[in-house]
């Protein structure tokens, strides 16, 4: 198997005497496609928050491609490589939808300069802005506020800004939350797109377990903060533990 390009050891955090994330061990690989489940307050977004530096680990650390990242913030780690789609906080309101995809590609296009590279003319940036905007459907509001988007326009916003970064791993939390029927198709279908691309690690927290079973190549699953299964989705699925703790409580809508 290859060198995994996201690995986690013994990673915990505790607020006060509570114990969120409890000493969760994990490798994640390029081309493979992990999705974490577990019941309501079982540590998911806080694993992810650990992951990304929103959140400073109590204990354990967490590695990218090999390197100890345990100690660097969220901006550092999202320019070495870690993207990860937030529930609506990384847009620019007042900006336009254009704008936003376009501070990405800028910001993408520095992190990847180097002394052979060009900087990109602001025309190249907004072209490659449109063709993000394009993957997912949102060429036709490139030049709305996002303040008057409706939700499910944000989180597809979201998508395009994350597809723009670039990263190398990929964080989805619960991508088609509050997206109505019909948007939820397109954001899942770009999914499908990035995990058929096999060179992403992508990981994502989700509820809803069609597309659970739709997307994922590997499961793991949190319960009180630690990680009691890990495996192909069949295993996993089919675990005493995972029918007692998770599966056999009423599915979220
Ligand atoms: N900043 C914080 N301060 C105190 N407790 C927190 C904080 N963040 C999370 N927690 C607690 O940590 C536990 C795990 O929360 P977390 O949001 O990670 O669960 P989750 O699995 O993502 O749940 P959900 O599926 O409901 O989103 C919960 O008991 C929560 O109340």
């Amino acid at each position: 198997m290859t060198t995994p390009s996201l690995s986690t050891r013994d990673l915990t955090i505790r607020f006060g005497g509570h114990v969120a994330v409890n000493q969760v061990s994990a490798d994640f690989y390029p081309g493979t496609l992990t999705v974490i489940v577990g019941p309501n307050g079982a540590g998911k977004t806080t694993y992810f928050n650990l992951i990304s530096g929103q959140l400073p680990a109590s204990s354990g650390s967490v590695h990218l491609d090999g390197v100890d990242i345990t100690r660097h913030g969220a901006a550092k780690r999202t320019t070495m490589g870690i993207g990860r789609a937030f529930q609506l906080t990384n847009l620019f309101p007042n900006l336009t939808v254009i704008e936003n995809v376009r501070l990405a590609v800028q910001s993408r296009a520095r992190i990847g300069m180097n002394m052979f590279s060009v900087w990109f003319s602001h025309s190249e940036l907004i072209s490659r802005a449109e063709h993000y905007l394009e993957r997912v459907a949102l060429a036709d509001r490139r030049d709305t506020k996002v303040a008057a988007l409706s939700h499910g326009d944000k989180r597809k916003l979201e998508v395009a800004i994350l597809l723009a970064l670039e990263p190398e791993v990929m964080m989805f939390d619960e991508p088609t939350a509050g997206m109505s029927v019909d948007e939820v198709p397109v954001v899942l279908d770009l999914i499908h797109q990035v995990k058929a691309e096999r060179s992403k690690t992508v990981l994502l927290v989700e509820h809803k377990m069609d597309v659970v079973r739709s997307l994922a190549d590997r499961i793991i699953v949190l319960h009180n903060g630690t990680l009691v299964a890990d495996g192909n989705p069949a295993e996993v699925m089919a675990s005493a533990i995972v029918q007692e703790a998770y599966l056999g409580a009423p599915e979220h809508a």
